[in-house]
């Protein structure tokens, strides 16, 4: 399979840059060959939206949007196995998760369609200001223009409809720029789309490196915004090169879940070994630093370890594989570089800490410190760090001695201590007897501190790419 960049419905199918591969994380197998874009194709893609955004897309009423949106769903709906498949093989995500990650984003298909036909506006009591007697005011929503969507490769297909679906729904025109590692699930939603009935220019696709088209599309003034998921040091430069734009940024974490003496240990475990785990650790809101209170540390500690061996490591494509790969050779790397660090530094590793090639073993480290990279950075590796505590103040005051703040899950029966911690932690979101790796696609979700600017979830990223309008009447005195 070849693909290239898709602008204004017409496959690029030559390019200027180097050939691309997509090779499958867990053995190295052919996916796709790409033809990268080039900072030329970025801005023919710019042109193109831009006049689309006029032709098109000004004119098209938002029961049209709707229907697309939906038909899109229906579509994703009936090809769910296709996409899944694709995803296993291009990120090296276990089938039964990438059978998941359709599902959600069929909902999130779902969840635009609706609420394109509910953008409304307001009217505003003029009289409430002195001298503003006899005028009338209303405030509508319109669309901001054209959208520049850059996205990872760790929820390829629904991180991507997080950004595309409301701007769709606002009636936007998108620049598509999805991670190079996972390229082949993106082309296959553009054209997934089209047929569903987006007019040619609406969505353009542009396949390539970050450097050579994130860069440009970045700061090309013709683009009012820029919504980006991925890395904290991207998610800075694209904060300092994108000018006057509106900005949105979704960015990692290293999330705490607290557990308390009275929470419930049987759900506890099974879903920490989830949260810590599922995709290898390469969940921006993956569960890396668990506190538990001193009185059931050993306990919870025993069973943590006993469950996380139970894992079925191996191939992602089997059906009863549980644990895949990593997304390649040099993450891996990475990630077991900073088990060995910590442990040269006195951190015990429990369970784990072995790799082969792009394997890395789900690992359990104790006795690590908060300034080793297991903990203070984000590690997005299947490597979680278990750190005992005595009193609610002490984990609440761990839990928020960090640069990050995306999500955290607190486990306890107290439902006054529940929402005390959930107030005092520094984070987006807080799930109580949940783990900080559940996501619901309709609630607002996005970080603070360094993990991020504005929110998502279909109907908070609707309002981020709308601009309000006022537009006031002086009535004529009788
Ligand atoms: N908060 C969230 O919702 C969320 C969700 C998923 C992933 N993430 C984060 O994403 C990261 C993993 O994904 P990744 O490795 O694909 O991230 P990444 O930052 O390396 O790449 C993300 C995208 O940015 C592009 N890019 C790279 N350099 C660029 C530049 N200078 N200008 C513009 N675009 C550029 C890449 O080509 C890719 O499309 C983790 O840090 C994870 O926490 C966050
Ligand atoms: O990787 C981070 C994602 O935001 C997780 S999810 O797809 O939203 O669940």
């Amino acid at each position: 399979m070849r693909i290239g960049s898709i602008i204004d419905g017409i496959e690029r199918t030559k390019s200027n840059q180097p050939a691309m591969y997509v090779k499958n994380p867990y053995n190295e197998e052919y996916v796709a060959e790409l033809l990268p874009a080039d900072e030329q194709d970025v801005k023919e893609a710019v042109q193109n939206s831009k006049d689309t955004f006029h032709t098109v897309m000004k004119q098209m009423p938002a029961h049209e949007r709707a229907d697309i949106l939906r038909r899109a769903a229906d579509l994703l709906e009936e090809r769910s196995e296709s996409f899944a498949e694709v995803i296993m093989l291009e990120a090296g995500k276990p089938i039964r998760y990438s059978r998941a990650e359709i599902d959600r984003s069929i909902q999130v298909l779902r969840f635009a369609s609706e609420m394109t036909k509910h953008i409304t506006g307001e009217v505003l009591p003029m009289d409430a200001a002195v001298g503003g007697s006899g005028r009338k005011g209303f405030v509508k929503r319109e669309p901001i223009g054209v959208v520049g969507a850059i996205t990872p490769f760790n929820f390829p297909l629904n991180l991507s409809l997080h950004k595309i679906a409301p701007a769709l729904a606002a009636g936007n025109t998108i620049i598509y720029k999805p991670a190079e590692k996972t390229p082949v699930s993106a082309y296959k939603l553009v054209q997934l789309l089209q047929e569903a009935g987006l007019p040619n220019g609406v969505l353009n696709l542009i396949i390539g490196t970050g450097q050579e088209t994130g860069v440009p599309l970045t700061r090309d003034d013709r683009v009012q915004k820029i919504t980006f998921t991925g890395s904290l040091p991207v998610g800075r430069s694209i904060q300092q090169e994108a000018g006057f734009k509106k900005v949105t940024l979704e960015l990692g974490s290293n999330s705490p879940n607290l557990i308390f003496e009275d929470a419930d240990l049987d759900h506890v475990v099974g879903a920490l070994v989830k949260g810590a785990f599922a995709f290898s650790g390469q969940v921006c809101i993956s569960a890396q630093r668990i506190y538990v209170q001193r009185t059931i540390y050993e306990m919870f500690l025993d069973r943590y370890v006993q469950e996380t061996e139970s894992l079925n490591v191996g191939n992602p494509a089997e059906e009863t594989t549980d644990i895949g790969p990593m997304i390649n050779e040099k993450e891996a790397k990475r990630a077991h570089q900073w088990i060995e660090d910590a442990a040269a530094k006195g951190a015990i590793v429990q369970t784990g800490g072995s790799r082969n090639k792009t394997m890395l073993k789900p690992t359990i480290m104790t006795n690590v410190t908060s300034n080793m990279k297991v903990t203070a950075e984000e590690v997005f590796a299947p490597i979680v760090s278990v750190i005992p505590f005595e009193t609610e103040a002490e984990a609440v005051a761990m839990a928020n001695d960090s640069i990050y703040g995306l999500q955290a899950g607190v486990f306890t029966k107290d439902i006054n201590r529940a929402f005390r911690t959930a107030d005092q932690l520094e984070t987006g979101g807080v799930w109580i007897n949940d783990i900080s790796t559940y996501r619901q696609d309709n609630h607002p979700y996005g970080g603070v501190k360094q993990s991020g600017i504005g929110k998502e979830g279909v109907k908070y990223a609707l309002e981020d790419m709308t601009e309000l309008k006022f537009i006031g009447i002086r009535l004529e005195e009788e």
